[in-house]
């Protein structure tokens, strides 16, 4: 059931009025739909069914801490790449034990945090990381839970930016030397070997490429366990894509899981998966004002008041997204339109080409603004972040403030 639908011709997010909301906490603005959360969330706990596993959210994907509280009231885990994620999660009243670490960065002082917290296991990078972080928890007494991040040199056939499982790519330790890894990891006093994860990419449609990664991780497994190293999880990342496009075949996330657990039966390997944009892409939208309108006689621009520095995703991959009128009966004029943003580069558009009805002061609903859109927000040209809210039914919870002018020069300074 789409969270965002027409009721009378008005775009509803759940059962209240996206006209009414933009008027009330203004544009541009983002609108998330717990129900539509909740509903992708359970879809994973229904694939896993009774298999033991942990779906660890992708908070990258969207950060609010109303969102990530609304996940973790229903079990979830999380899936983090820094402190701020984890310190995020822990406000939002997530459980420490159920995080996994990834990330191919990691600090001294953010291994030191996450092993004071009790995470469930860190998403091991590299071999330097490795060493790094047996020191860390030699320092401090204990022993970190460790999963080494396989790249399994997969084709993911998405976007090259959003590839990630690649040999070219920076992520993950290549599959052809992730048994010297573990050897080495086997013979240190700070880790403990608990599992091994890739992940080779996001926004994927076909199941293909994960197939393929599974097969190598599960034939490295079976060697290390000829070894007596013996894993208890595998994890499979995340990168479920969604329908952004008409022609897009969205994957059915129950049954895919449902797949995935039937490989492992036997195995004794429980499923860990970090899913962010198929829970949170579809469940949330950005509505912005139409301020002006401006044709060159070969291109009719409409001019809205939400840029590339409130969602980016359009100007950093050409990503296609949804775009539709909050009142479906504007008496607009009909062309193809551009949707352009106030920032000044020639790359801040939403959408190019657009047929739609468009009169100036009218709203416009960019879909699909769940995941990666509030999160990669930046304040360019001096422009405050949008105000983020969450609907249930016909509640409305303001989860995150549209900043003020002054919330950005806080901490800088002028000089003598
Ligand atoms: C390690 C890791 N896990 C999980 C994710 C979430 O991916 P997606 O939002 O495509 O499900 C990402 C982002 O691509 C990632 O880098
Ligand atoms: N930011 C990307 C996804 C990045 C995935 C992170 N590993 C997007 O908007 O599609």
């Amino acid at each position: 059931m789409d969270s965002f639908s027409y009721t009378q011709q008005q775009l509803h997010a759940e059962n209240l009025p996206v006209g009414e909301l933009a008027q009330r906490y203004g544009t541009p603005l983002y609108i998330y739909s717990r129900q539509a959360i909740e509903t992708q969330f359970q879809a994973y706990l229904d694939g896993l069914g009774k298999h033991p596993g942990l779906i660890c959210f992708a908070v990258k994907a969207n950060s609010n801490i109303g969102v990530l509280s609304c996940l973790a009231k229903q079990g979830a885990g999380f899936d983090i790449v820094s402190v701020g994620e984890l310190e995020r999660v822990i406000a939002a009243g997530g459980e420490p034990s159920k995080v996994v670490f990834s990330g191919v960065a990691k600090k001294a002082f953010e291994m030191r945090r996450a092993l004071e917290v009790g995470i469930h296991c860190f998403n091991v990078e590299s071999a330097a990381e490795l060493e790094r972080l047996n020191d860390v928890a030699g320092e401090m007494g204990k022993v970190a839970p460790i999963s080494l991040r396989v790249n399994p040199d997969v084709d993911a056939k998405t976007h090259p930016y959003i590839s990630t499982g690649l040999k070219e790519n920076k992520f993950g330790v290549d599959y052809r030397l992730a048994k010297a890894f573990y050897q080495r990891a086997a013979q240190m006093g700070n880790v403990k070997i608990i599992g091994m994860d890739c992940h080779i990419g996001s926004q994927l449609l076909e199941p293909q490429p994960f197939a393929d990664a599974l097969e190598r991780l599960l034939s490295l497994i079976a060697e290390l366990k000829a070894e007596g190293i013996v894993l208890q999880h595998i994890d499979m990342g995340g990168g479920i894509g969604v329908k952004y496009e008409a022609a897009d075949q969205e994957p059915d996330v129950a049954s895919y899981i449902a797949d995935l657990v039937a490989h492992l039966e036997g195995t004794g390997l429980s499923l860990v998966l970090e899913p962010g944009r198929s829970i949170v892409a579809n469940a949330g939208i950005m509505v912005t004002e139409v301020e002006y309108l401006k044709d060159n006689g070969e291109h009719h621009f409409a001019i809205v008041d939400a840029g590339m520095n409130d969602l980016i995703r359009p100007s950093l991959y050409q990503a296609w997204m949804d775009i539709v009128p909050v009142d479906a009966a504007s008496q607009g004029k009909n062309a193809q339109w551009d949707i352009v943003g106030p920032v000044c580069e020639s790359t801040c558009f939403l959408g190019k080409g657009r047929n739609l009805n468009i009169a100036q002061g009218d709203l416009l609903a960019v879909k699909s603004a769940g995941a990666y859109s509030f999160v990669m927000a930046s304040n360019y040209n001096t422009r405050t972040r949008p105000a983020e809210l969450m609907v249930d039914g016909d509640k409305v919870t303001v989860v995150r403030q549209r900043e003020s002018l002054a919330d950005l020069w806080a901490g800088e300074s002028t000089i003598d």
